[in-house]
């Protein structure tokens, strides 16, 4: 017999497999079917089994009579038969049964029985699920603190059973209570979860249900796209199940919706063929709901006479139910009809009944009872989504682990060929860098070359133009303080040495000065006066050798060192050069000629041969300084100088003033004049020392 039983149990999980599936139809016909054949077989058990899956599909179907009778057979067999477990199912069926058609004080007595029922049996989740049941029929009696202790004990252990459809039904029903009670954000975290559950359960009644219930309570809060999107899946559902009732109260909601956002005649039109419809189903839960609906639409629109004929109608539905929430809420409605209409006394006799009514669902120790249970249920509700975000994580987890690997292993190929790519790049760009490097180097190379030979020629022309005087081409003062200190070392150290004996060690030293020059200026011209210089310095080129030193010393006054000389040629030159400038006419330009004079000073370097660091260049430049001077103040065209200076002789030629101006002894002068008397000597020497030697 448990064979056959499993057997046919079979067949009927496949009906109610459809019926989960919200084919409703295609269940009837085929639970409709398996009566039949356990009618022949006189199988009574799976009658039984039958008659309460029919009862589901009826009920789901909105056809709670039909449900009814069903379920009551099905007791009937188990009655009989003495199976404990179903007909405690069957009495919950029942129970449940009379909650939908609004028959609590029934519904509470069949639940009663199936919970006592199940305690004798020890079968915990059995009595949980009537926990639940009972708490849902508190709730629709708007006592809410009973059903809220009803629905956390239930909740409890339906958890710890994992019967997972149950608990998104306590959830569910927890978020309306606290939507009743106007915590309309909690009731919305309530009913997301429980439609989450509702979506892995897969139930499509269920999942319906929900929708419906967040569409109601996004009504209420004013989100009303989100209110249209979850009524709009309700009804989808709903119509796809065949559930009349069901369906209706979503197309309730979405009228009023269509109310909130101002549509008003689509609004009321929904809600009278609504209305119409629930009349016709005998639905009359919906009814008074409906009514109450119009009601307030119709006070909007300043309708009040309609809008309190639809409000005392659902009062009386409710009462009769003995539903004091609605029979709260239908007050509410009509206190702001009369008081719309200035009927203040009927307002006022409305809000005593409704503050009566309202005394009787909460007094004040029970909100208290209320607030405790809420912090329990809050625990439990939120060990739920633990455990469900648990769940989710380690199938996330599993997921992530094999992507990773995945995605690790080609990572790693990708690193690896970018790391070959990258080592050959680099390679090919250091190669290419050498190559640049040498070429650059190369370019800067020839580039230093050429800039190091216009350096050098740019130098040469510097130091040319620095040495040498612009307008007579004879070199400057600075080429003479170049030279000259080597030149006076060589001849002295010469002299020193005793290689002078073999001759030509002496310099000789000429300073000349162009007589009268400032005439030729003042009479010709300035230009004149350069023309001039540079034939008087082109005689002194011709008188003196190349490897002479000749020096622009002053305006128009030129210094001659001779080098690798001997004094004994001092006298001979001095009177050639003058000789050479007296016979030279100078050609001014313009056919202009003159004849010229000029007046020499001059003296050997070193003065003393056998002393010959005795003397400093000072020294000697200030004695033939002193001389040029005495043959300019002896009348010119002169020449004057110190020919030899023997100290250690005394001579018949030694000079007075220059024994006692320059210390010398024994110097031996020589002159153009006369005679050695006709020197007019100055009283002094001028003071200029030309160089630091
Ligand atoms: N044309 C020309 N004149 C120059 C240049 N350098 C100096 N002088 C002039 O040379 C003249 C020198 O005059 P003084 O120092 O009085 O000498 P001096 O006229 O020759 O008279 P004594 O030397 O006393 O015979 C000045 O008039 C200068 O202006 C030059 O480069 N070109």
């Amino acid at each position: 017999q448990d064979n056959l039983n499993a057997k046919s149990l079979e067949s009927l999980e496949d009906v109610s497999a459809l019926r989960e599936a919200g084919k409703l139809s295609e269940a009837k016909a085929g639970v409709l079917l398996i009566l039949e054949r356990s009618r022949i077989d006189e199988n009574s058990l799976e009658m039984a089994s039958a008659f309460s899956e029919l009862g589901y599909i009826l009920e789901q179907q909105n056809d709670y009579m039909q449900a009814f009778r069903s379920y009551n057979r099905a007791l009937d067999i188990y009655t009989q038969q003495q199976r404990y477990e179903s007909i405690a199912k069957t009495l919950s069926d029942i129970g449940q049964n009379y909650r939908y058609r609004a028959s609590y004080k029934q519904a509470f007595d069949y639940l009663n029985r199936a919970m006592e029922l199940y305690e004798s049996l020890g079968n915990t989740l059995g009595v949980a699920r009537q926990q639940l049941n009972v708490g849902l029929v508190y709730k629709s009696l708007g006592r809410y603190e009973d059903a809220l202790s009803s629905l956390t004990q239930a909740l409890r252990v339906l958890r710890t059973n994992d019967d997972t459809e149950s608990v998104s039904l306590c959830l569910s029903n927890i978020g309306d209570i606290y939507r009743d009670m106007g915590q309309l954000k909690n009731a919305e975290t309530y009913l997301t979860d429980a439609l989450t559950i509702n979506k892995q359960t897969g139930s499509v009644q269920q999942t319906a249900k929900t929708h419906q219930k967040l569409g109601d309570l996004y009504l209420e809060m004013g989100r009303f796209e989100q209110a249209r999107l979850h009524l709009n899946q309700a009804v989808k559902k709903f119509s796809g199940i065949d559930a009349p009732l069901d369906h209706e109260r979503a197309n309730v909601a979405l009228a009023q919706v269509e109310l909130a956002v101002g549509q008003y005649d689509v609004g009321l039109t929904l809600l009278q063929q609504a209305l119409l419809r629930a009349t016709d189903g005998n639905f009359i839960t919906l009814q008074t709901h409906i009514h109450q609906a119009l009601a307030n639409a119709f006070l909007e629109q300043d309708d009040y006479d309609t809008a309190l004929q639809h409000a005392q109608k659902g009062l009386l539905q409710a009462r009769e139910r003995e539903e004091l929430a609605t029979q709260a809420q239908l007050l509410s409605v009509l206190v702001d009809i009369y008081s719309a209409q200035g009927n203040y006394q009927q307002a006022f006799n409305s809000l005593l009944k409704k503050n009566d009514v309202l005394e009787q669902v909460v007094d004040r120790d029970n909100t208290l009872i209320v607030r405790d249970m809420q912090t329990e249920i809050e625990l439990d509700r939120q060990a739920q989504s633990i455990e469900l975000l648990r769940k989710n994580r380690a199938i996330a987890l599993a997921e992530a682990k094999q992507r990773n690997l995945r995605t690790s292993m080609v990572l790693g190929g990708l690193i690896a060929l970018l790391l070959v790519i990258f080592l050959l790049w680099s390679r090919y760009k250091e190669r290419q860098l050498t190559r640049t490097l040498k070429r650059e180097v190369r370019n800067r190379t020839q580039e230093l070359e050429v800039k190091n030979l216009e350096l050098e020629n740019a130098y040469r022309t510097l130091e040319q133009a620095s040495l040498r005087d612009p307008l007579t081409g004879l070199y400057n003062r600075h080429h003479l303080e170049a030279q000259l200190p080597g030149e006076i070392q060589r001849c002295q150290h010469a002299h020193a040495s005793g290689d002078a004996k073999q001759g030509n060690h002496d310099l000789l030293c000429f300073l000349i000065d162009i007589d009268h020059f400032k005439d030729i200026n003042d009479v010709y011209g300035h230009l004149a006066g350069d023309r001039f210089l540079v034939q008087f310095a082109q005689i002194i080129r011709d008188v003196f050798r190349q490897t002479d030193l000749t020096i622009r010393w002053g305006g128009e006054e030129f210094l001659v060192i001779c080098r690798y000389s001997s004094r004994d040629l001092l006298v001979d030159l001095a009177s050639r050069f003058s000789e050479s400038v007296r016979q030279h006419v100078f050609e001014l330009g313009g056919k202009v000629r003159c004849n010229a004079t000029c007046s020499i000073g001059f003296a050997p370097i070193p003065l003393d041969k056998s002393k010959p660091f005795e003397h400093n260049w000072q020294t000697m430049f200030a004695l033939v300084d002193y001389c040029l001077y005495a043959a300019k103040q002896s009348g010119r065209n002169a020449w004057v100088g110190v020919s030899d200076v023997q100290s250690t002789m005394s001579t018949a030629t030694e000079s007075g003033p220059l024994a006692s101006k320059f210390e010398l002894s024994g110097a031996r002068v020589s002159t153009s004049l006369n005679n050695l008397a006709s020197i007019a000597w100055p009283e002094n020497p001028q003071t200029e020392i030309p160089l630091e030697s």
